[in-house]
C-alpha cells in the first residue's frame, strides 16, 4: 500500500535554517517509505517580514526555496507537496500563499493558491491576523493524479469551508492535504473536529501537516499533524514539536466505505456558486 507523510515543523524567519530542518525531516519520511510528503504552511519562512522580496525572488527563479524543493523530490524520488510559499501568479504581482506540487523527478506539476485568507481576531490570545494584507486570494481549486491516488489541495483556514472539499470530492479526490499553521488557540478548539468532518463528508483520506510549537516570534501553533482515514479515524498523529507522521493510503478501504455509504450519490442540492477548477497544466 502506498505510504504518505506529513511533516511538522516549528519554522522561523531564517529561510536556510528552515530548509535544513525540512531536509532532515523529508529524509526521515522517505526512509520510512513515504512516496508523497507534505510540508506545512509557511515551512520556509514563518514570521519573516520580507515576504514580498521572498516572493519576487522565488518568482524570478533567484530564490533558494524552489531549487531546494526540486532537489529534495529528485534525491528521494518522492512527490513533494510544499505546504505554502509566497509566490505571485504574474510578474510584479502580489504574493499568493502558494502550495507547489512536485513529482519524483523534481518537476513542478501544479500550484494551488490559498482560497480563503485568515483575517481573524483570535479572542483568547488577543492576536489579530490579516493575511490579506500580504497575500492575494486564490480563485481556483486543484485536483491532480499522483502515484498514491487523486490528490485535492487546500491550505489551513480553507478547512473551515466545506464547499471547497465537496468540490474536490466531485473532482475525484481520494486524498486531500491540509498544510497548516493553525494557531494553538483555534487548534485546541477546532482542528480535530474540522479535519475529521472533512474526511467523513468527503470520504477521503485527509493528510494535515501543521506547524507545532512556540516560534521565535512568540506565536504558538497547535501541531497535531495527522492522517485521517475516509471513515474519520485518526490513524497517526504527532501532538507537538518537529517530526514526521506517516501512514498508508488504502484505496480498497476507501471504496468499501463509499460503496456501503454512497453519500455522493445521495446529494439532493448542488452548490449554486461553484468554485472553478484550475487547469492542471503548469
Ligand atoms: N492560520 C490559519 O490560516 C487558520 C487558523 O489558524 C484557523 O482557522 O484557526
Amino acid at each position: 500500500m502506498p505510504q504518505v507523510a506529513a511533516i511538522q515543523m516549528i519554522s522561523g524567519a531564517d529561510i536556510q535554517a528552515n530548509l535544513d530542518a525540512a531536509a532532515r525531516l523529508i529524509a526521515e519520511a522517505a526512509q520510512q517509505g513515504a512516496q508523497l510528503v507534505l510540508l506545512p504552511e509557511c515551512f520556509a519562512a514563518f514570521g519573516n517580514r520580507a515576504l514580498a522580496d521572498i516572493a519576487a525572488a522565488e518568482y524570478a527563479g533567484t530564490g533558494p526555496i524552489r531549487p531546494f524543493l526540486a532537489e529534495q523530490a529528485r534525491q528521494h524520488g518522492i512527490w513533494l507537496v510544499a505546504g505554502s510559499i509566497p509566490l505571485p501568479a504574474e510578474p510584479g504581482g502580489k504574493a499568493m500563499a502558494c502550495c507547489l506540487v512536485l513529482d519524483e523527478q523534481g518537476n513542478e506539476v501544479v500550484r494551488y493558491d490559498k482560497l480563503h485568507l485568515f483575517d481573524v481576531e483570535v479572542a483568547d490570545s488577543q492576536r489579530s491576523y490579516r493575511e490579506s494584507k500580504d497575500y492575494a486570494y486564490g480563485d481556483r481549486f486543484v485536483c491532480i493524479d499522483t502515484p498514491v491516488g487523486r490528490l485535492g489541495l487546500s491550505i489551513c483556514y480553507d478547512v473551515r469551508f466545506a464547499e471547497l472539499y465537496a468540490a474536490l470530492r466531485r473532482a475525484g479526490a481520494e486524498l486531500i492535504v491540509v498544510p497548516s499553521a493553525f494557531t494553538a488557540v483555534t487548534g485546541a478548539a477546532h482542528w480535530e473536529v474540522l479535519l475529521r468532518a472533512r474526511a467523513i463528508e468527503t470520504q477521503c483520506y485527509i493528510l494535515a501537516a501543521n506547524q507545532g510549537g512556540t516560534h521565535a516570534n512568540g506565536r504558538e501553533t497547535f501541531g497535531h499533524s495527522c492522517l485521517i482515514d475516509p471513515w474519520g479515524e485518526i490513524t497517526a498523529c504527532l501532538p507537538q514539536g518537529e517530526g514526521v507522521v506517516t501512514g498508508a493510503i488504502d484505496l480498497q478501504h476507501l471504496n468499501t466505505i463509499r460503496g456501503r455509504m454512497p453519500v455522493a450519490g445521495h446529494r439532493r442540492f448542488e452548490p449554486v456558486d461553484a468554485i472553478v477548477p484550475a487547469s492542471t497544466e503548469f
